[in-house]
């Protein structure tokens, strides 16, 4: 066996109802004096009390989805006008995104106190989106020095948002499966990370207030995301940066609808990886146990839904084609990008689409 692996040097605390102590030891660990918090005006309460212990001097709340560069602009500009030392992030993958666009430029280190299963807090990536254009990127200054994990915080995300982003964290170790970096660590983690999700998900769509299924969403969101730091962005993601960077399409919702047509379209080219997601469900084959999981969940099923228009399908094909990984299992053609983006914008059933085997001798489906 010869791989190489890195290992993100990251705190992290599960903490479930003690989220303000925890955040109060990490900016203390990080000497931090005066602390930028991040939030949504949505979550400004929230974030208020869990900072409550901490030497806040500014609560930023301009946030949005993609982190468009001018909002990122903001936010650096408000961290130096501030001379915050610290920044702290109570909420979402937006809001992590936001805090991690100030790191990237100005090297402040991040506390992360996540609201979804998105596991950005747990990555080393960053996104930026400028004239619909997402970029992506991995440096190190980005990647929170401690996370802080509270269920509790998580019990007023909504049983649809909590699926979708729920999916957005399955989809990072689908795709770490084969994504270009990927080596037996990660692939044990997100063997694990898939088992959680699978178990979570639906007790949390079966008892949203029930604190152990949160838990184990939050504990499968991290794995997810170690996996997915390491091995890197594979189809699946490509496809969904473009799509979410181009249409503003909802970055959850699309991730969990485009995941079963991308494990369609890979696992006959990846044998191994299928056999490895099919074992952590449990099931036959990995896309039945993908498929279970989502109607179990009354999953996201078409992008047309979140308002992807039917032009847009052929629109976003030269764009996927240049953003795809070189390394695929199967080789990304025209063709197949357009097959398998009309069958997620319409909701067709992934199995018969026409996201079928792939022959080895042709290079194109059967
Ligand atoms: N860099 C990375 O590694 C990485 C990984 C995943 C996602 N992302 C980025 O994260 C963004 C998407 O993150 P997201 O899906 O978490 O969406 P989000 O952060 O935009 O949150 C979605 C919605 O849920 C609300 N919300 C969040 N937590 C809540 C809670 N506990 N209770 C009630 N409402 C709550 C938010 O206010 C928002 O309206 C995208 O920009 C994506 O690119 C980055
Ligand atoms: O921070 C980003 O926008 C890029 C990484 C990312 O979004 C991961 C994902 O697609 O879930």
């Amino acid at each position: 066996m010869r791989f190489e692996h890195e290992t993100l040097p990251q705190r992290v605390h599960f903490a479930s109802g003690d989220a303000r102590a925890a955040v109060r030891t990490e900016v203390e660990r990080l000497g931090g004096a005066r602390v930028m918090v991040i939030a949504t005006a949505r979550q400004a309460e929230r974030a208020k009390s869990v900072t409550a212990d901490a030497p806040v001097v500014v609560h930023h709340d301009d946030v949005a989805m993609h982190v468009p560069l001018a909002t990122a602009e903001r936010a650096r500009a408000a961290a130096a006008r501030h001379d915050a030392d610290v920044l702290v992030c109570v909420g979402g993958g937006s809001t992590t995104g936001l805090a991690k666009a100030v790191a990237l430029t100005s090297g402040l280190p991040i506390v992360a106190v996540p609201t979804t299963y998105a596991g950005s807090e747990a990555t080393s990536v960053w996104g930026l989106t400028e004239g619909g254009r997402k970029t992506t990127g991995v440096d190190a200054r980005v990647l929170p020095r401690a996370i802080v994990y509270d269920a509790t915080l998580t019990l007023t995300l909504a049983v649809p948002m909590s699926v979708a982003s729920g999916l957005n964290a399955l989809a990072h170790c689908v795709d770490s499966m084969w994504a270009p970096r990927t080596d037996p660590v990660d692939q044990a983690l997100a063997g694990e990370g898939i088992r959680a999700l699978a178990a979570g998900l639906p007790a949390v769509v079966a008892g949203p207030s029930v604190i152990e299924g949160r838990e184990q969403m939050l504990y499968g969101a991290y794995l997810s995301a170690v996996a997915f730091s390491s091995a890197g962005s594979g189809l699946h993601h490509k496809i969904c940066h473009v799509l979410g960077g181009r249409f503003d399409l909802p970055h959850a919702q699309t991730h969990a609808v485009v995941l079963p047509y991308v494990l369609a379209f890979n696992a006959p080219a990846a044998p191994h990886a299928e056999r490895r997601i099919a074992e952590a469900f449990g099931t036959g084959s990995a896309l039945e146990g993908l498929q279970r999981l989502r109607r179990a969940v009354d999953a996201p099923t078409a992008l047309r839904d979140y308002g992807l228009g039917e032009p847009d399908i052929d629109d976003s094909v030269p764009a996927i084609l240049e953003a795809a990984p070189a390394d695929n299992p199967r080789p990304v053609t025209a063709d197949g990008v357009r097959v398998l983006l009309r069958a997620a914008w319409e909701g067709a059933d992934p199995a018969t689409a026409g996201v079928r085997p792939w022959s080895r001798h042709t290079g194109v489906p059967e």
